[in-house]
């Protein structure tokens, strides 16, 4: 199907879900550095938090170098055009982290939860969207709920006041058939103003596809990361997202050059590991294990010598979902101690 002529609006997320990739450790330099070069590249929207959003520093989920409200306030007052989200986690971030991020400047906020568990988004959306926010329900791991599913999860978003539904390929599992099925019966199931996003993890190579599938069968919203930088083997790449949308004449307004070298001149250089698909993050992708869990994986490997891929594998059998972190290290301990006796 030709999308020729269409608009979508990119969202950012290395500094967001970038921060996974980099065990939540973007310095405020890095973060107002990037996020004014990717302004100046024309990219509408920049997601700025910890990985797991606002609240989200814990033992559980690691400690950034700043607060969310340290990042906000240093990047926002730097910003030209963009506009900048924050995501939130309900349970990890609470009503107050949204009104202090609000205070900051934030034009969006992201309200986060399990495909299945929209209710405990209700009080969340309805509060940001009785103010000005881009107020976006996003529904992480839509692998993990069918197309009939997501779409009762997805309409309770809408009732509580999301203007935009995300489908959240959280795992980078779904095969473009995968997404295309989920977004047709989104659009078809709710209001023709509630826009449409798409979410992509790069784990089994399939981001860009899976976001051009997306756009053809109606979201308008696409996410993306410079140099992919993101959780597993990443998000899709956000200057081969503006490539390959320049090619099918899909208007973005960012400027190609200007993302790659924000690429390429900015975002490589501050990874500590090759975001890319190796046999842990494509184990992500084909266990359906969420992207986040990548690095805890590795970890418990380096400490208790269980392979990362086969703790990646077990999750996936068990059906994990985040906020299970900590689970990883107790399998890995489990798992050491049986091989041992
Ligand atoms: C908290 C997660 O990192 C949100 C996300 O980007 C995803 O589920 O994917
Ligand atoms: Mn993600």
């Amino acid at each position: 199907m030709s999308i020729e002529g269409r608009n979508v609006t990119l969202h950012e997320m290395s500094l967001r879900d970038g921060m996974h990739a980099k065990r939540q450790q973007i310095s405020i330099e890095e973060m107002i550095t990037i996020a004014k070069a990717l302004d100046a590249a024309g990219m509408p929207w920049i997601e700025v938090t910890h990985g797991d959003g606002l609240g989200g520093n814990s033992v559980n989920y690691g400690f950034a170098p700043a607060t969310d409200d340290e990042y906000l306030a240093a990047v926002i007052p730097h910003i030209k055009n963009a506009k900048v989200s924050a995501l939130l986690l309900p349970g990890i971030g609470i009503l107050d982290d949204l009104k202090r991020a609000m205070d900051l400047g934030i034009s969006g906020v992201r309200i986060a939860t399990h495909c299945t568990e929209a209710d405990v988004a209700e009080q969340h959306i309805k509060f940001a969207a009785q103010t000005d926010l881009d107020t976006v329900g996003f529904l992480m791991m839509s692998h993990r709920n069918s197309p009939e599913g997501l779409v009762e999860e997805a309409l309770k978003m809408e009732s509580y006041g999301a203007n935009c539904i995300y489908c959240t390929d959280s795992a980078g599992y779904m095969l473009p058939d995968d997404v295309r099925a989920r977004i047709t019966a989104l659009r078809e199931a709710l209001s023709p103003e509630t826009e449409l996003g798409f979410h992509g993890h790069h784990n089994l190579g399939m981001g860009i596809a899976n976001s051009v599938a997306a756009v053809e069968c109606g979201a308008n919203r696409i996410d993306g990361a410079a140099a992919g930088l993101g959780a597993g083997a990443g998000n899709a790449p956000m200057e081969l997202l503006v490539a390959v949308f320049n090619r099918m004449s899909v208007q973005t307004g960012v400027d190609l050059f200007g993302i790659m070298d924000v690429a390429e001149d900015l975002v490589v250089p501050m990874m500590d590991h090759f975001v890319r698909v190796d046999r842990n993050s494509l184990t992500i992708g084909y266990a359906g294990v969420y992207s986040s869990f990548l690095l805890f994986a590795k970890r418990a490997e380096e400490r208790y010598g269980i392979p990362a891929r086969e703790l990646l594998m077990e999750l996936g059998k068990r059906g994990m979902v985040g906020g299970q972190e900590d689970m990883i290290e107790d399998l890995a301990l489990t798992w050491r101690r049986e091989r041992r006796t």
